[in-house]
């Protein structure tokens, strides 16, 4: 049986559907008596009350359909109804006028010129402006008015007789079959959503899928356990996320904590025209704390300087190598720009869609590959880069390990190892596994030092000024060219990375637009001496920005002193190694 709920706006029409809703065998019926907001009060507890179908008329059916989210039959003025109306019409005096919606109206003038009735007819958008028209249908001598019930309630208030065009059989036999028709469809809708429903609740991720306003149209049940008591809109990164999906038009991938909980999110459009976007959770692999271990959500793109044969070698390399997903070998002495490639050749090949595991592994101990091995979760729900620097340092017991976790992410990531230390002679003292060296060398790129390719030191000098320009405001534009000569005199055993740093400390101490030869020889003539100029002129270290820019100051001064040299420095700073090596890397 299909429960139907009659909401009619006037007694008559109440008394008419009783009058045939027996003749109604798969429907069982209740008629309650209520107009427009009168009429969706009774309907608002409808659902609750289990109804299948709500039946009104006119306003009052359309005010409810806004109100409910169930099916609202509508009762249609049919020709009859007009038929019967304007007969009843035919015997009356003085001038008659219709006043109603366009669904009567229209109807009412064909049928007016096909019984050759005068008779005005007044179309109205809201019931509002009911009342104007009927004064003004006064003023002008009219005597009776045909419409709805808003109509006829407002005509007797100017004084105007109305007649009221209620609902016949055929409208009232044909609403009963339009419910009938309606549950049909909505069972049947309901019976897919459900389904739709169940099959994202048996999902292993938690799904969200939100509108471009950030209207959640969906969220299964896992996210729901997930997020708990939290309303997932409040996580910023949601916000962010929606804002990159629906601008780049490319699916994106993040991190969040929640409830003490790592997850990464992937991000994309779901449908385009309807600008939906769906979010999947995933608990993140690398969740557990590991020493030496980050999953950066951004990453991005350094431009690669030089003009060298060098440089332009290096940046074929970047397109080449970015077309492919072999493993890759970067090797050259330390501060060269392997990672530097390494977070290109990520950038390049994901843009900021994917996430890059950075690993270190002179922190990184067996315990800690083997927490990664034994982590039940799959590593990803986007393919990433793994890159894991410091290669060489791995004992042959953790590297037995690595080549163990990269059976297991080999799929999903590029891999990328980076080492300062010639590979080979590791390999020929049978301090490296060759199996090991194979599975991350499909590709090989050596880095030469600095002091080879000192014509390109002008540029990473100009780069490293533009930098610190965006950075710190600083006012510098250039270097003189006997300055740059000193500069280029020198032979950077820190290479690219001390360059940049002692172009930091030029810059910090130069008063005008260029840097002088004086400043220049200066810190050459210290470096030779081994030390910095910092070292005896501590008043000179220019601490400035904010707390994290000073902090940064001070651990690149006290690496620089240490000649470049991490495990000396953390000890200088009294940090461990494994802080110091995030802090480089923030
Ligand atoms: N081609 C380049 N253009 C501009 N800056 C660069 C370039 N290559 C490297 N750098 C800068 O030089 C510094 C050192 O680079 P990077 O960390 O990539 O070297 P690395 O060889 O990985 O060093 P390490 O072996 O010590 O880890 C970074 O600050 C980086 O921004």
């Amino acid at each position: 049986m299909i429960k139907v709920l009659v909401v009619a706006p006037y007694q008559g029409l109440a008394e008419a559907m009783k009058l045939w809703k027996f003749e109604q065998d798969q429907l069982s019926i209740d008629i309650h008596i209520g107009n427009l907001e009168e009429g969706v009060k009774i309907a608002r507890n409808a659902e609750s009350q289990g109804y299948d179908v709500i039946i009104s008329r006119g306003g009052t059916a359309s005010l409810i359909e806004e109100a409910v989210g169930m099916p609202v039959v509508d009762i249609k003025v049919t020709g009859y109804d007009m038929l019967r109306v304007f007969t009843l019409l035919k015997g009356m005096r003085g001038k008659a006028a219709l006043v109603g919606f366009p669904n009567i109206s229209q109807g009412a003038s064909t049928i007016c010129s096909i019984l050759d009735m005068d008779v005005k007819t007044v179309t109205i958008q809201n019931e509002e402006e009911v009342a104007g028209h009927l004064k003004v249908l006064k003023q002008e001598k009219y005597g009776v008015v045909i419409g709805d019930v808003v109509t006829v309630q407002n005509a007797e208030k100017v004084g105007l007789q109305g007649i009221l065009i209620t609902s016949g059989k055929e409208a009232i036999m044909e609403a009963f079959d339009e419910a009938k028709r309606m549950h049909k469809l909505f069972d049947r809708l309901h019976r897919h959503h459900s389904l739709h429903a169940q099959l994202l609740d048996t999902l292993p991720q938690a799904l969200l899928m939100v509108d471009a306003n950030g209207k959640i149209i969906v969220e299964n049940k896992i996210l729901k356990e997930v997020l708990g008591a939290k309303d997932v809109m409040e996580l910023p990164m949601i916000n962010q996320m929606l804002s990159r999906v629906l601008e780049d038009k490319r699916s994106q991938w993040s991190k969040v904590e929640i409830n003490h909980t790592m997850y990464e999110v992937y991000g994309y459009l779901a449908d385009i025209k309807e600008r939906i976007v769906c979010f999947l959770f995933q608990k993140s692999y690398f969740n557990k704390r590991v020493e030496g271990m980050q999953v950066a959500t951004h990453t991005s793109h350094v431009p690669i300087s030089g003009s060298s044969s060098i440089a332009i070698q290096m940046e074929d390399n970047l397109a080449d190598y970015a077309k492919v997903d072999s493993s890759i070998w970067l090797e050259g002495e330390p501060g060269t720009g392997k990672m530097t490639f390494a977070r290109n050749l990520h950038f390049e090949m994901f843009g900021q869609s994917a996430p890059i595991v950075l690993m270190d592994a002179e922190y990184l101990s067996s315990q800690d590959l083997k927490i990664l091995i034994e982590n039940e979760h799959p590593p990803l729900l986007e393919p990433g880069t793994f890159v894991c620097n410091n290669i060489h340092k791995l004992n042959l017991d953790a590297q037995g390990l690595m080549l163990k976790l990269l059976y297991r992410l080999s799929s999903q990531f590029r891999i990328i190892a980076v080492s300062d230390h010639s590979v080979h002679s590791l390999l020929e003292q049978g301090l490296f596994s060759h199996d090991l060296y194979y599975k991350m060398a499909k590709l090989n790129m050596h880095f030469l030092p600095l002091r080879e390719r000192m014509e390109d030191i002008q540029e990473f000098i100009q780069s490293f000024i533009t930098e610190a320009h965006t950075k710190n405001g600083c006012e510098t534009i250039g270097i003189r060219p006997k300055a740059l000569e000193i500069l280029q005199n020198y032979h950077w055993p820190g290479n690219i990375d001390q360059l940049k740093q002692v172009t930091e400390e030029l810059i910090l101490n130069s008063s005008g637009y260029y840097v002088e030869p004086s400043g220049a020889a200066k810190v050459i003539s210290k470096l030779k001496q081994g030390h910095s100029t910092e070292e005896d002129s501590s008043e000179n270290l220019h601490i400035e920005g904010d707390l994290k820019h000073m902090e940064k100051t001070i651990i690149r001064k006290v690496m620089e002193q240490e000649g470049m040299n991490q495990s000396r420095a953390a000890k200088r700073l009294g940090i461990n190694r494994t802080t110091l090596w995030r802090k480089l890397n923030s």
